[in-house]
């Protein structure tokens, strides 16, 4: 009989505000990670399942007072239930590498420090829904709002006006300043946890200090 048990797989999240590169980076670290034999799940945040997708639908477009705060966040919190149950768990136990684009530091960036809810209210629900489930490493991309804004804009000019996912990229300059502050105060608050990455410079400049704090992730957790 084998009794051989497949080491659980690692959990990575991108964080940081809008039009940063995460989506961008995401995929290129798959590839990286893909390349090295690891098997990768690259999924986001909110979505990663059917109903996660649906919900996601809902909180992204629309005016930006489309939702109360608290009514937003559970909306939040239903989908990573979802995400995580029948997305992350599963995946990590096959011993597979998940990357997901966003996950619940948003809620804490967004829905608190932006939105005015507080640190013990995001906890507790955190604890309520997911059991205190946290990602391996974060990777919080950091840039000067205005530019990441543009990044983000432009793209959503691209796209037809009814498929616009733009709901959170337009509220005012200073929720995102807020966001921005907020994601640098999580990771001063999760040292173990959280790198955070200059995204500013080129594509792979970026890419690069991605995959160096990745390695030193890496080597940690084999010693
Ligand atoms: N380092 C970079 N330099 C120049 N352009 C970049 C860089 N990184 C990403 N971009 C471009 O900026 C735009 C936004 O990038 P991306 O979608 O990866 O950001 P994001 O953080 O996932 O955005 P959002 O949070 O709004 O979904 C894309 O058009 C992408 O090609
Ligand atoms: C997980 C999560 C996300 N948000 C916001 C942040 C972004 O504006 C959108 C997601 O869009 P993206 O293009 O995929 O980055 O949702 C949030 O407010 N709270 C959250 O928990």
């Amino acid at each position: 009989m084998n009794n051989q048990t497949t080491p659980r797989g690692k959990f990575i999240s991108f964080e940081g505000g809008e039009g940063v590169g995460k989506s961008t980076q995401v995929t290129l670290l798959r590839d990286h990670l893909t390349a090295e034999g690891y098997e990768v799940v690259v999924t986001r945040e909110p979505g990663g399942t059917t109903g996660a997708e649906e919900i996601r639908q809902l909180l992204l477009s629309g005016d930006t007072d489309k939702w109360l705060p608290m009514t937003e966040v559970l909306l939040f919190y239903a989908a990573r239930v979802d995400h995580i149950e029948r997305v992350i768990k599963p995946a990590l136990e096959a011993g597979k590498w998940v990357i997901s684009d966003r996950y619940a530091d948003s809620s804490f960036a967004y829905q608190g420090a932006g939105h005015g809810l507080t640190q013990d209210t995001l906890k507790e629900l955190h604890h309520i829904a997911t059991r205190d489930f946290w990602p391996d490493l974060t990777l919080v991309l950091d840039a000067d709002v205005d530019h990441g804004l543009s990044r983000a804009t432009e793209r959503e000019a691209a796209v037809a006006a009814n498929n616009r996912e733009d709901r959170f990229e337009n509220m005012t300059n200073d929720f995102h300043q807020r966001l921005r502050q907020a994601f640098l105060d999580i990771a001063a608050a999760n040292p173990v946890r959280c790198r955070v990455i200059s995204a500013t410079g080129s594509i792979s400049d970026v890419a690069q200090r991605i995959w160096q704090a990745v390695q030193n992730f890496r080597q940690g957790a084999a010693g």
